[in-house]
């Protein structure tokens, strides 16, 4: 049984005919199901800054389309002037968000495909810009399945889970990162309970991996971020899954504001802690967690967004920064594509690479 079946959606689709960026609206999961088709470059931008479409993979997925809409219609004749078109809608779609790495990854790899086509005629860079951008998409599902094929060997049926956020099938293309053991587990018969944290302050566990992993039939509780100690000391967890918006070279990883927290209580209880990294995610140029720009976000979403009122008062100062810096010392193990890391991280990142760059197929 495809339990991926259930989650019959599309995340991130281009429309070529209609020139259209095709999203599912995840601000209005889990109540309503509804599609956008995105077709100007600040539409595209504001999606991804609204978190109309979010989540690592994702939203690099969405920027490299993104990007080849945004010059496809491009009526330069010689490589300059279409590159310089290029390099500036790459800029715009790059200053949308500055955590998760995979918006840069994805735009500098539409980059590097057109430098290795610059000899070719406009059309034909076009061409290959459009190939490379579906690559990245397929190359996502297969990358997703490894993560949660390498994620399912260190569990055993019946084992309590926990997650934080959404690193699920809406923040990929297919199985999600930290969702992917869950859902190959379902699929062969491992009946993980999983516990879902709500994810303060945009409620992504609560709205989107909820969402996913009941459609999926998968057994899931939602808890508030400030139970998580409460089902650890019960004995209920026995492993954490997480995602990533960038891992830096060291191992220390920011994701989701809150993590950090998970992974410290995690750390207590004596309960091992993984991050799910697909290589896209990991910067080897960011030596440690310090390196990595953390995004600031309004203070609106944590005093009012999701509430019928207001529920903090008039002026009240709001520090709101939406990742968080997980020490390595707090995590386990990172799962890419390409195997299982331990620390030391800072050589074990390094093979994980040196796989990759030796053509070793996923
Ligand atoms: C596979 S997605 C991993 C991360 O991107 C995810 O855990 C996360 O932190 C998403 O943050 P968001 O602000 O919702 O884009």
């Amino acid at each position: 049984m495809d339990t991926l079946q259930s989650l019959n959606f599309e995340t991130v689709e281009l429309d070529d005919q209609k020139n259209a960026l095709v999203i599912i609206d995840q601000t209005l999961l889990p109540n309503k199901v509804v599609y956008l088709s995105l077709k100007t470059m600040a539409e595209i931008w504001q999606a991804i800054y609204d978190l109309q479409v979010r989540g690592a993979p994702a939203i690099g997925i969405a920027a490299a389309y993104g990007l080849y809409l945004g010059i496809k219609q491009s009526s330069a004749t010689d490589f300059d002037a279409f590159f310089a078109e290029f390099s500036k809608v790459k800029k715009y779609l790059a200053s949308s968000r500055p955590t998760a790495v995979n918006l840069f990854w994805a735009l500098d790899r539409m980059e590097t495909c057109l430098m290795k086509n610059a000899s070719a005629s406009v059309e034909k860079i076009k061409t290959a810009l459009l190939q490379e951008a579906h690559d990245i998409k397929a190359e996502d599902i297969h990358t997703c399945r490894a993560i949660g094929e390498y994620g399912l060997s260190l569990l055993k049926p019946g084992m309590g889970l926990l997650t934080h956020c959404n690193a699920g099938q809406l923040a990929t293309v297919k199985y999600g990162t930290a969702t992917a053991p869950m859902y190959l587990g379902q699929e062969q018969g491992y009946n993980f309970k999983v516990f879902v944290d709500e994810t303060r302050p945009l409620l992504q566990g609560a709205r989107l991996t909820a969402y996913e992993l009941n459609r999926a039939g998968i057994d899931a509780t939602l808890i508030c971020d400030n139970m998580a100690a409460t089902v650890m000391s019960n004995g209920w967890v026995n492993a954490v899954f997480v995602g990533c918006d960038r891992v830096a070279a060291n191992g220390d990883t920011a994701n989701k504001i809150g993590t950090s927290g998970v992974a410290i209580l995690a750390h207590y209880y004596g309960i091992p802690f993984y991050v799910c990294a697909p290589t896209s995610t990991i910067d080897m140029n960011c030596q440690t967690g310090r390196d990595i720009h953390i995004e600031q976000r309004p203070a609106e979403e944590i005093t009012e967004k999701w509430y019928a009122q207001r529920m903090a008062p008039q002026g009240i100062k709001v520090f709101n920064p939406a990742f968080d810096v997980t020490e390595n010392a707090n995590i386990t193990a990172i799962i890419t594509e390409y195997g299982i890391a331990q620390p030391p991280f800072t050589t074990s990142l390094k093979d994980i690479f040196n796989k990759k760059l030796s053509g070793k197929k996923i």
